[in-house]
């Protein structure tokens, strides 16, 4: 593992992979003939200590704030401290054909609810589809509570004009209005302000983008629950590591384990969440 920023690129004959070993955070993947699929900002800051915007950032060992027992743990940084790590690529030599897999350990850490050291393995695999896979193991002597979530944002035309469907009739938990339960009773999610939701399920869904003409189908596999995450044109255009009217070109898809979902892990064990993109 080093600490210079590095960047991968994979050009495969079906698509091209980009992927940050600090985050180890894919930046883009783009099928051949199409624009990405993975939005990223036009100026990407890379710092360490800060967030990358964009890509997948990979989040764990806790979502938000970290949550337990119906709390809000107020820990910090956001989102847990593997995104901003820089994590070991395995074999870069071996990852021509646009499969990637890099590791890092986390120390325990007074302050985190895991309590124990934990290593993360994540494996990403570009081909006709983009292929995301996050375990993370407790490697410590004692139960270790963790979340995780692929915090997928997707690029889209215009935010307004995009539907997210498949969570029709699902309960969520409605962040953007301070905490509420709420069920999903239209057929789409649309987006006319601010969206911040974790959806009770993860299921299979698609983004229909009208603008830039294509289905994006998102997949999941050990998730259970799906955040939904557009920060609307005024905290959006608040938000400065993005320039003004981006906010728009996106829109975040997660598979999540987290609140109510933290996993427990006995020593030893480990827990697997994965996310598969395709056009
Ligand atoms: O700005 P970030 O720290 O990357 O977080 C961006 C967003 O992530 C998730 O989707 C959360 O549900 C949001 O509440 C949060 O604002």
């Amino acid at each position: 593992m080093s600490d210079t920023f590095v960047i991968r690129e994979f050009n495969g004959d079906d698509s091209r992979l980009e992927i940050s070993d600090y985050g180890a955070q894919v930046l883009s993947w783009a099928p051949v003939g199409q624009p990405s699929v993975i939005w990223r900002p036009s100026a990407l800051v890379l710092e360490a200590g800060v967030p990358i915007r964009g890509g997948v950032p990979v989040v764990t060992p806790w979502f938000g704030a970290g949550y337990a027992g119906g709390h809000a743990l107020g820990l910090s940084p956001k989102h847990g401290s593997a995104r901003l790590s820089f994590w070991h690529c395995e074999d870069p030599s071996d990852s021509s054909d646009g499969r990637v897999r890099y590791r890092l350990d986390l120390p325990a850490d007074a302050a985190d609810p895991s309590g124990q050291p934990l290593r993360a393995v994540y494996e990403v695999g570009a081909g006709g589809s983009l292929r995301m896979t996050l375990t993370v193991a407790n490697v410590g002597e004692a139960s270790a509570s963790v979340e995780m979530a692929l915090h997928t944002y997707l690029r889209v035309g215009d935010v307004r004009r995009t539907r997210v469907r498949g969570l029709s009739g699902v309960g969520y938990w409605d962040a953007a209005a301070g905490g509420v339960d709420r069920v999903q009773q239209e057929e789409d999610i649309a987006f006319a302000g601010e969206v911040d939701r974790v959806y009770g399920v993860a299921r299979p869904l698609e983004v229909h983008d009208p603008v830039l003409n294509r289905v994006i189908h998102v997949r999941s596999d050990g998730a259970e629950q799906t955040v939904v995450w557009n920060p609307g044109e005024r905290i959006g255009d608040a938000i400065t590591d993005m320039a003004p009217g981006e906010w728009s070109s996106f829109v975040c898809v997660e598979a999540a384990l987290c609140r109510g979902h933290a996993v427990e892990l006995a020593p030893g064990e480990s827990c697997t969440l994965g996310q598969t993109l395709s056009l």
